[in-house]
């Protein structure tokens, strides 16, 4: 592919993501080569690659095959002499258009060439939908946002995958350059503070490095697992936040898990962590994430005003994509970016078609107590006598069609499925299994169960 066809395409990804988007995102990547089918993109950041990678790699691919190059995979690579950009001109931003007050980023200091790390603009308190599974970090984010003085120290927001931790940490930084603009905050990644740290000691700059760390105000780690079993690092964040804790300065950390679970991270700093208060994201459940995906279709409408999106799509989609929120907007974004590209509106058939590789990775997974409690229900008997001994044919049967439900629709093992049904051996459940197939075949009634039962556990 040439530099010019490239060029021809950043036309057409323009009019899909819009002027801000495409400025920031796009625009700095340099197109370097096609090899392989890999299309190999040189970017000023790491940061910025992970992030295009994440957000506009579809609609990229897209873009090229549909401009005939044959393109599988996108790379990117760090330039080896890009500038680091400053966070001033790194991101577009909120309305009022500065960037925060954060410390390292902002001082002129050469220590800050290993800037920390910029604020996403989305990740506003506006743009997070609270519900249950997430008031409660979201309440004491809020409360650390208004700046008053510290009354837990360290706030620890932690959870799964791509459940809003670092949302809500930006969210907090965002929040207080408006309530708080004298406040130094300092955002990083428990990586970032690792990266200085050990830069720090290559250059004989631990001074300058502890003074930094120990003149901001709110200090906010996020990832903090990440320096398990990485001792001098974790010494020196012990030290850092002993030293911001003693000054009753504001510490927010975040962790894939809570804070006592984390492996090889050392004791003190795990009790330290416990100090404050320790509030965790649980993973979503429906209402969030039909309310987070009809926050983001109304974002979408800027960009798309014409879309149609006809009714059921969200919900369905809001029932199958229980994952994580991340993959829950990426498959919105792909779907509207997909979409408007071929100008028809967003229905189901659409929705199947676009999405049918995110859709079969993130299928619902059917547990075996909801197999026994559908079947016991079809049939009309007691959960227990599903599990139970009796040997009684009307018990029977129904434990077979269970049985053989549970080897079709869930991953677990023989011996695994014989010990959720009363602790039978496996050959038990093998003989079960085997005796549905044959059955199916020549008895039309259990054909017809079998099928029944199957579409209302996938239903
Ligand atoms: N409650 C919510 N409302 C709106 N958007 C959300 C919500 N929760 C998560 N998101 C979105 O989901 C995406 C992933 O969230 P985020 O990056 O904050 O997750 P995380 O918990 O930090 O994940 P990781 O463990 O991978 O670092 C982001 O785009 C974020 O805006």
């Amino acid at each position: 592919m040439t530099q010019e066809k490239w060029g021809q395409l950043c036309q057409k990804l323009l009019k899909t993501v819009g002027q801000n988007n495409y400025t920031t995102w796009i625009e700095p990547l340099e197109f370097q080569a096609l090899e392989e089918g890999v299309a190999v993109f040189s970017v000023p950041t790491n940061f910025m690659g992970n992030y295009v990678s994440q957000n506009f790699s579809d609609l990229i691919l897209y873009e090229l095959n549909n401009s005939g190059e044959a393109v599988q995979r996108l790379a990117f690579r760090v330039a080896a002499n890009s500038p680091v950009r400053p966070l001033r001109n790194a991101h577009s931003r909120p309305a009022n258009n500065e960037a925060p007050k954060v410390r390292a980023a902002e001082a002129a200091d050469p220590m800050d060439a290993l800037q920390a790390a910029p604020l996403d603009p989305r990740f506003t308190f506006d743009s997070f939908v609270v519900g249950k599974p997430n008031e409660l970090a979201h309440a004491a984010a809020r409360r650390v946002s208004e700046g008053g003085p510290v009354t837990f120290n360290p706030l620890v927001l932690y959870g799964g995958v791509g459940l809003g931790k670092t949302h809500l940490m930006h969210a907090i930084a965002w929040e207080l350059k408006v309530k708080r603009p004298d406040l130094n905050v300092l955002y990083l990644s428990a990586e970032q503070f690792m990266y200085r740290f050990v830069q720090a000691l290559r250059e004989r700059r631990m001074m300058d490095f502890k003074h930094l760390f120990r003149s901001v105000d709110v200090l906010m780690v996020d990832d903090v697992q990440f320096i398990a079993g990485k001792d001098s690092t974790q010494e020196e964040f012990f030290h850092t936040f002993n030293a911001l804790v003693d000054q009753n300065k504001q510490i927010i950390i975040s962790a894939d898990r809570a804070p006592g679970e984390i492996k090889d991270l050392e004791d003190r700093v795990k009790s330290r962590l416990q100090c404050g208060l320790v509030v965790d994201l649980h993973p979503t459940d429906y209402e969030l994430r039909l309310g987070i995906l009809q926050t983001k279709v109304q974002m979408y409408r800027a960009t798309y005003p014409d879309l149609v999106i006809t009714d059921g799509v969200l919900e369905f989609l809001a029932h199958r994509i229980s994952t994580n929120v991340r993959v829950l907007e990426g498959a919105l974004t792909r779907l509207f970016a997909f979409a408007s590209l071929v100008g028809r509106e967003i229905n189901m058939e659409l929705t199947q078609d676009c999405l049918a590789d995110v859709l079969r990775a993130s299928e619902r997974k059917i547990t075996v107590e909801e197999i026994q409690r559908k079947v016991s229900d079809y049939y009309n008997i007691r959960l227990s006598d599903i599990i139970g001994p009796k040997r009684l044919r009307s018990y029977a049967r129904p434990r077979q069609v269970a049985m053989y439900l549970c080897k079709q629709l869930t991953s677990r093992s023989l011996p695994e499925i014989g010990r959720r049904f009363g602790g039978r051996d496996h050959t038990t459940v093998m003989h079960g299994v085997k005796r549905i197939e044959e059955l199916k075949m020549v008895d039309g009634q259990i054909a017809e169960d079998v099928e029944m039962l199957r579409r209302a556990l996938e239903a």
